[in-house]
């Protein structure tokens, strides 16, 4: 398989919804891609990155991850599964959910870490250093509360790497900055795509689509358009430096 995620005939009915809010969707995600999911209101972006992350076990279909292991059918695991995929090979960078106000920056990536049995000081040492790689060095001991939206992305991106993850999915992860914020938060995203991740990014922001190397539209649960960029901004980054 040399997709990274492989998703067919993705399907998803919720109780008491009329029409389904995703229907057979098809997609292959190569590693070491962006990817940005696109659509109106309402089209299925946020239930196809929910599916296709683990976190919503579609009615319909399968999805397949290379994990380290080998492909792991995410759609059948149980719901414990499902929680340890996520916690050890996927990152996630959403608006609000997975961060804890009440802890530090720095508590709010090591977490992830200890989640995955590495002792508290290992944890804290590596979270730090992620944080100072994404220039939040100096507000490592500063609660959640005490810092920006964009400098809460920032912890967010940190904690959706430090695991190791090569799977990265983002759902409206500039929504709440200003433009100049989420140039620099999308900045961060695809320097992950150029060390070697790989990114699933929702978004209603056609200047984040512009810059992913693929951009998928939704409408009423179906792909209906699916545009692959000759040169990514990622690889035209790397190519400048
Ligand atoms: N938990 C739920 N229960 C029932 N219906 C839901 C649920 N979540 C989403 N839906 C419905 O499924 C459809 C797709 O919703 P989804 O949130 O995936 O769309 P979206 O494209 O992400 O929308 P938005 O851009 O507004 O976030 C919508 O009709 C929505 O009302």
């Amino acid at each position: 398989m040399t997709s990274l995620l492989r998703a067919r005939g993705l399907t998803m009915h919720y109780p008491g919804g009329a029409a389904p809010a995703l229907d057979a969707v098809d997609l292959d995600i190569a590693p070491g891609t962006s990817v940005a999911i696109m659509g109106a209101s309402g089209s299925g972006k946020t239930t196809l990155l929910h599916c296709l992350a683990g976190i919503l076990r579609p009615t319909a279909g399968s999805v397949t991850f290379a994990s380290g292991a080998g492909p792991v059918e995410v759609a059948s695991l149980d719901d414990d599964g499902r929680a340890r995929l996520r916690r050890e090979e996927l990152g996630f960078v959403f608006q609000q959910g997975l961060l804890l106000n009440e802890l530090t920056a720095l508590e709010n990536v090591a977490v992830a870490r200890m989640l995955a049995g590495v002792p508290r000081a290992q944890a804290e040492t590596e979270a730090g250093q992620w944080l100072v790689h994404l220039g939040l060095g100096g507000m490592e001991q500063r609660r959640l509360g005490e810092l920006s939206g964009g400098q809460a992305q920032r912890v967010a991106i940190a904690r959706a790497q430090v695991t190791g993850a090569r799977l990265i999915f983002a759902d409206e992860p500039t929504g709440a900055l200003d433009s100049a914020t989420s140039v620099e938060v999308l900045d961060l995203l695809l320097a992950a795509v150029v060390a070697g991740r790989t990114l699933v990014v929702v978004t209603h922001d056609a200047d984040v689509a512009r810059r992913c190397g693929r951009t998928v539209v939704l409408r009423d649960g179906r792909v209906v358009s699916d545009t692959a960029r000759v040169a990514p901004a990622a690889s035209v980054q790397e190519a400048a430096r």
